[in-house]
């Protein structure tokens, strides 16, 4: 299999040759594995309402998503990815929001097409998987477990497991320590600009879906070695290293 025939859009990554020879892969939650998108969003909108400010629409708050849920509040109470809100104000948001969403994380929450089919075929080929993610632990493993995703991973490191998360490097490097390989001996399937940075800084394979969310910007503008239409498509551009 060539380069440009595995590809479905161009990118900036250096030539490689496929199928790509690894020991383990990393997959990202939001965006990735789970379609969680509305789910937050409605959280931060029940935030929003008590807080007696306007509701955002769905396509706002999905642009805000992936810097971790603290980040998403200061950005749906800015209403701007990069300012700060009022510290007072934060304060009394944050518990609320996160009030909120432990009542909304599940409602509408699925597995994107092609995410069982992949970490099944993932899995016969003995792959060592991780879930790495910026979401907190306390929303991510019960999410993981009330969609049947759990069990399918040997290590799960959130936004708060590690002093860093993505775009650090931190969390793809403890993946690569814990299973014992290099970082060119690991894979990170993605969606955003967070997933590609952090597995460049590491020095580990990316590729990246492009159904996610991006902080509101094209997966196509991201440096990785593939865009993939699923998981599951992503298992045909690799092998598993011995
Ligand atoms: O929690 C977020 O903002 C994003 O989480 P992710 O790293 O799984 O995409
Ligand atoms: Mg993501």
């Amino acid at each position: 299999m060539n380069k440009s025939a595995s590809r479905l859009a161009d990118t900036s990554a250096a030539d490689i040759e496929f199928p790509l020879l690894i020991k383990a892969v990393m997959i990202d939650l939001d965006g990735t594995l789970l379609d969680t998108a509305g789910d937050l969003a409605a959280a931060a909108n029940m935030m929003l309402r008590e807080l007696g400010r306007a509701e955002l629409p769905l396509e706002t708050i999905q642009s805000y998503i992936g810097k971790g849920i603290q980040k998403l509040v200061k950005r749906s109470l800015t209403g701007s990815l990069d300012d700060e809100p009022d510290a007072e104000l934060f304060d009394k948001a944050m518990p609320i929001y996160e009030r909120d969403y432990a009542k909304t994380l599940c409602v509408n929450t699925r597995p994107y097409p092609g995410v069982i089919e992949g970490l099944n075929a993932l899995r016969e080929a003995n792959f060592r998987l991780a879930c790495v993610t910026n979401k907190a632990e306390a929303f991510t493993l019960p999410l993981l477990r009330a969609t049947g995703l759990f069990d399918y991973f040997d290590i799960v490191l959130s936004g708060d497991s590690l002093p860093k998360k993505k775009p650090d490097p931190m969390p793809l490097l403890h993946a690569c320590t814990h299973f014992d390989i290099l970082p060119h001996e690991m894979l990170l399937i993605g969606d955003s600009l967070n997933d590609a940075e952090a597995a460049r800084a590491a020095g580990c394979h990316v590729f990246c879906v492009p159904y996610g969310y991006n902080e509101g910007r094209d997966v196509r503008e991201l440096d990785c070695d593939a865009i993939v239409t699923s998981v599951y498509d992503a298992t045909k551009l690799i092998q598993k290293l011995s």
